[in-house]
């Protein structure tokens, strides 16, 4: 059995690498960008008019003219006007280009207009007031998004201003999640005593739509024959493979075998962890990586997030986030193997304190409800203090 930390390696020495494509605009929140982008005109792109009223000329208002014939108007969305008389104005539209030889707007609030005159009523005007000049919020060629950062929808809208109606995005992987049982049924069944509905699938592909990922569910049942021949068209059609259960002792436990049999190579099949010790992780020559997560609910969450989505992000280039928590009471363990310690965090002005549940074990779905993330108490040690940081892995956003 090897420990978390060489766990850890051998997941990052077999990252993959995602080819990039070009989607919808419409379709790209939350994806990875796939390149830099940068500013293909000024922002704003030209003098932009902020407040609805007229454009005069600052100098003419200086030699103490108040009344402005209304020359024409300026329109948002209309090309460039010119002011042919400096003692006239022209009236403009918030968004509108701003008209030649002006250098002022003055809001309809300050104004009286009659018969096409408009009287400025303030008693004064500072020049370029109510004008978003061009470049002043950044320039043509500035960096805006960085390659291998998720698209959010102000980098969506980024993304719209600078014209990338396709949107180059690092490619999903298509991934199939296999439960395996035969205790298992449909969820839509009624279940006899000695049976369970099955939830680990619905857990492991509504994590996934978390990642934009749609996965394709399978279940195979302990058959060796059955399961022999489950899996081949699941190797021929995925990128990545997941699956839960029959990984440990039992009589039933095919999958690693059969997974070999079928040309898979086992990176690592124990780790000194708990839950999840019985994780199974190797790699097909072709490349597709197969994840063969401990059947127990909590293992196969905690292992998800702990493995799965780490070889994820890395393979999308993304850098896999933690936060810092602080343990809310003292916890003694044994020191044999790594603890992944579910716990839930409370804000306490600024500090996240991370209370460990203990639940029953790692069978107790329901002890999951109240998590909002996992721990790891490391090997090789028994006490840890109330106060100590650890960083949780998140399993929401
Ligand atoms: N002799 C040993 N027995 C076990 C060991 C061991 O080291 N030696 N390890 C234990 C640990 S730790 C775990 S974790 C489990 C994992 O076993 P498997 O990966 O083979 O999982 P199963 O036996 O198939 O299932 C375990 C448990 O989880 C329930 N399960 C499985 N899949 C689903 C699903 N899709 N939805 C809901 N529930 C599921 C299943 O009914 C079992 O109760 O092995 C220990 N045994
Ligand atoms: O790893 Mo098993 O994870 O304790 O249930």
């Amino acid at each position: 059995m090897i420990s978390v930390e060489e766990a850890f390696s051998l997941i990052d020495e077999n990252v993959g690498h995602f080819d990039r494509e070009e989607i919808s605009i419409a379709d790209a929140g939350n994806r990875i960008l796939a390149d830099d982008v940068f500013a293909d005109r000024d922002f704003p792109p030209y003098d932009r008019v902020m407040m609805d009223g007229i454009a005069i000329q600052s100098g003419a208002f200086e030699t103490g003219v108040r009344r402005y014939p209304i020359e024409k108007i300026q329109a948002a969305g209309a090309g460039k006007q010119s002011l042919e008389d400096s003692r006239n104005c022209i009236e403009v539209m918030t968004g509108a280009i701003l008209p030649e030889n002006t250098d002022v707007v003055v809001p309809y609030e300050e104004l009286f207009i009659d018969r096409g005159v408009a009287t400025i009523r303030s008693d004064g005007i500072k020049r370029l007031q109510n004008i978003h000049l061009k470049g002043t919020d950044c320039k043509t060629g500035t960096l805006l998004l960085k390659r291998g950062a998720r698209i959010t929808p102000v980098s969506t809208a980024i993304l719209a201003a600078t014209g990338y109606a396709f949107v180059p995005v690092i490619k999903l992987p298509r991934i199939a999640v296999c439960s395996t049982g035969d205790e298992l049924v449909e969820v839509k069944s009624v279940p006899a005593d000695h049976q369970v509905r099955q939830s680990n699938a619905s857990m492991l592909a509504s994590a996934l739509k978390s990642e934009g990922i749609d996965a394709h569910v399978f279940h195979l049942n302990d058959d060796r024959e059955l399961l022999s021949k489950g899996i081949r068209p699941v190797l021929q059609d995925f990128d990545v493979l997941l699956f839960s259960g029959a990984v440990s002792k039992g009589k039933f436990d095919y999958l690693p075998a059969v997974l070999q049999e079928a040309g898979m190579d086992v990176i690592f099949h124990g780790v000194a962890q708990k839950p999840g010790k019985p994780f199974l992780f190797g790699k097909f020559a072709s490349g597709v990586p197969v994840f063969g997560l401990p059947g127990n609910p909590v293992s196969t969450f905690v292992c998800y997030h702990l493995y799965f989505r780490r070889w994820l992000y890395y393979s999308m280039g993304v850098p896999f986030d933690y936060q810092r928590v602080r343990l809310a009471r003292e916890m003694r363990l044994p020191a044999k193997l790594a603890r992944h310690l579910l716990v839930s965090v409370e804000n306490a002005d600024g500090i996240l304190n991370a209370s460990p549940l203990l639940g029953s074990g790692s069978g107790d779905l329901p002890g999951l409800i109240p998590a909002n993330g996992v721990i790891t108490l490391p090997a090789g040690k028994e006490v840890f203090h109330k106060g100590e940081i650890f960083n949780m892995i998140p399993f929401e956003g």
